[in-house]
């Protein structure tokens, strides 16, 4: 919008010809300085939130004349508000910093570091080492996304921090590129007498499932190209060289799942006292019952004073987020975008498949569409996951692929190279894909069945739509699924995906009933035709043993009595 229109809206008169020198001063495009800063700080591909293009997110826009928008406020998951307190938005507003207004960044604790637009300025600010800076552009990472943007000063600060962001956001890079900024060097390249690196991994990254701590690990292994960092992806391959303690006290890093790391400190197989970096991903995961006392206990052994600790996640609900600051000393806690929220990249919508058996020919139409492959579809269980692969198979679906936590570590592996090389069109898979895995070409991801809770969704969901592209998610929904259907319903009118109206007019789940969503019994097999010939066999096995039985009875009642007096 020009000067003059601007100031005219305020009631400010100008003679445009008496003045047109000045006229065409204000109106050369290079006056407009923060909007340039601002088009340079966010290129296209990184404008999650499309806020370059309008403003505002792209399909919130959508939504925000629909009074359910403004309704959703109060029919939140965990009885938090969806939106961020007010008083968060209250300090959002009041730091006003123009990083946060772009990215809708809400930060909590005392001193925040500023934000640092530019990797140029991180490296002016805290000194990136130009080997770390080339491998950043060699990966194509020229501008930081909002939540490195953010985290990198506050984690080079040394504060701990707990970070929330849409999935496919970058975070990975929030804590790797700090951790190995503040590490400086690797320990290979410390002289002799240099002995403020001491001896052990000075960094722990944890994450919840082998395929993540392994994507974790690839993306460490990048940013260290060309400096002898030891990064090392706990397993049982590395068990036998981390047994020699001279081995172990020359690491860097360790990236590992909780379990793993959890049963070496137990057996006092490692050390963790010199680990000055501890870094939780996909932290509400990490902090619930499954996995809290192997976290605790890894916590516990990391004693080096300047302990700093940082969790990260894309949902934090209020449970686990109060476990994690108490945790902590001093923290920063940010959210960037709405919490619990997905991107409006996602294009979200829910369809009505009326039961379990009219799932798979629903799918089958789904799939008889023209459809972009690779699509991703989540099953709640393990045999689902194998039956459905089969099913699709059966119905000549090309390139279907399968993977859960029951398939050895082989299957799991060649499964991701597949994924991954482009070779799996359809991939089935249970929670064990939901959670931290980039697949950058995900254009579709289907909840086949209904997931367990609004968390699950969004990192279900998450598997699209990443680093900046456009993705698509359909989730099916039977009558069962229905008493559980509005809580996800909220999650689309958040992220300004259309909901149908009576989905809109449910009433709200109770506590009690959320608990039990996705926890609808189904069988194992998703074929019904196939479950009523297994069920036909039952009763025909149990007709046949009723009828042994009876006969046996009457027999036993027929066998004749010892006639009187014969003894
Ligand atoms: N600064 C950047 N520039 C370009 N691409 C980036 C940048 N940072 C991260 N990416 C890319 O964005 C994608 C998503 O990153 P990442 O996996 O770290 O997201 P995430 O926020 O951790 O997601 P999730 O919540 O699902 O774990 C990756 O493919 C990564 O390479």
């Amino acid at each position: 919008m020009e000067a003059f229109q601007l100031l005219a809206r305020g009631g400010v008169q100008f003679d445009r010809k008496r003045f047109q020198t000045d006229v065409e001063r204000f109106n050369k495009p290079t006056t407009s300085r923060t909007s340039s800063k601002a088009d340079e700080a966010i290129p296209n591909a990184l404008d999650f939130f499309k806020y370059a293009q309008s403003g505002q997110a792209k399909r919130k826009s959508d939504s925000l004349g629909n009074p359910e928008s403004k309704k959703r406020k109060l029919d939140n998951e965990d009885g938090e508000p969806e939106h961020e307190s007010n008083e968060e938005n209250q300090q959002e507003a009041e730091e006003s910093r123009p990083q946060q207004q772009k990215h809708r960044v809400a930060i909590k604790g005392k001193d925040a570091p500023q934000a640092a637009d530019t990797f140029a300025e991180m490296a002016e600010r805290f000194s990136i080492p130009s080997q770390l800076l080339s491998n950043l552009a060699k990966y194509d990472y020229h501008h930081p996304t909002a939540i490195q943007s953010h985290c990198v000063p506050i984690l080079m600060e040394l504060r701990d921090l707990a970070a929330i962001s849409p999935t496919g956001t970058g975070k990975t890079l929030s804590y790797l590129l700090p951790i190995i900024m503040s590490l400086k060097k690797p320990i290979s390249h410390a002289s002799e007498d240099d002995n403020s690196m001491g001896a052990g991994a000075r960094a722990v990254i944890l994450a919840p499932t082998k395929e993540l701590a392994q994507q974790i690990h690839n993306e460490c292994l990048k940013l260290c190209q060309g400096r002898k960092w030891r990064v090392v992806l706990f397993s049982k391959a590395t068990a036998n060289t981390l047994s020699d303690k001279k081995s172990r006290d020359r690491v860097d890093i360790i990236i590992s799942t909780p379990l793993r790391l959890a049963s070496f400190v137990t057996s006092k197989s490692i050390e963790l006292d010199n680990v000055r970096h501890l870094v939780l991903d996909e932290a509400d995961r990490m902090l619930d019952a499954e996995f809290l006392d192997q976290v605790q206990e890894t916590i516990t052994a990391c004693t080096h004073p300047q302990l700093q600790k940082a969790v990260f996640s894309a949902t934090l609900p209020a449970g686990a987020e109060k476990i994690a600051l108490d945790m902590m000393r001093n923290p920063v806690r940010i959210v960037v975008g709405l919490k619990d929220t997905p991107l409006p990249l996602i294009a979200q919508s829910l369809t009505y498949v009326a039961d379990e058996p009219s799932k798979l020919p629903s799918l089958l139409t789904h799939l008889a569409q023209p459809y972009n492959p690779p699509v991703l579809i989540f099953t709640s269980t393990q045999p689902r996951a194998s039956s459905l692969a089969e099913e699709l198979v059966l119905n000549s679906i090309p390139n279907v692929d399968c993977l859960h936590a029951g398939m050895t570590n082989k299957e799991r592996e060649d499964a991701l190279r597949r994924m991954r090389q482009g070779q799996s069109w359809i991939m089935i898979s249970t929670e064990v894909m939901a959670r931290g895995l980039d697949f950058k070409g995900v254009r579709e991801v289907i909840n086949y069945d209904f997931p367990t809770s609004v968390q699950s969704y969004i990192h279900r969901i998450g598997r699209t739509g990443r680093a900046g592209r456009e993705g698509k998610a359909t989730t099916f929904f039977t009558n069962e699924d229905a008493p559980y259907l509005k809580a996800i319903a909220n999650v689309l009118l958040q992220s300004g995906s259309p909901v149908p109206e009576w989905i809109s007019k449910l009433p709200k789940p109770s506590k009690m009933k959320r608990k039990q969503m996705g926890k609808v019994a189904r069988g194992d097999s998703v074929n019904w035709a196939r479950n009523v010939g297994k069920r036909d066999a039952v009763k025909r096995r149990d007709m046949v043993a009723g009828s042994k039985r009876r006969i046996k009875k009457a027999t036993n009642n027929t066998s004749p009595e010892p006639e009187l007096g014969e003894s």
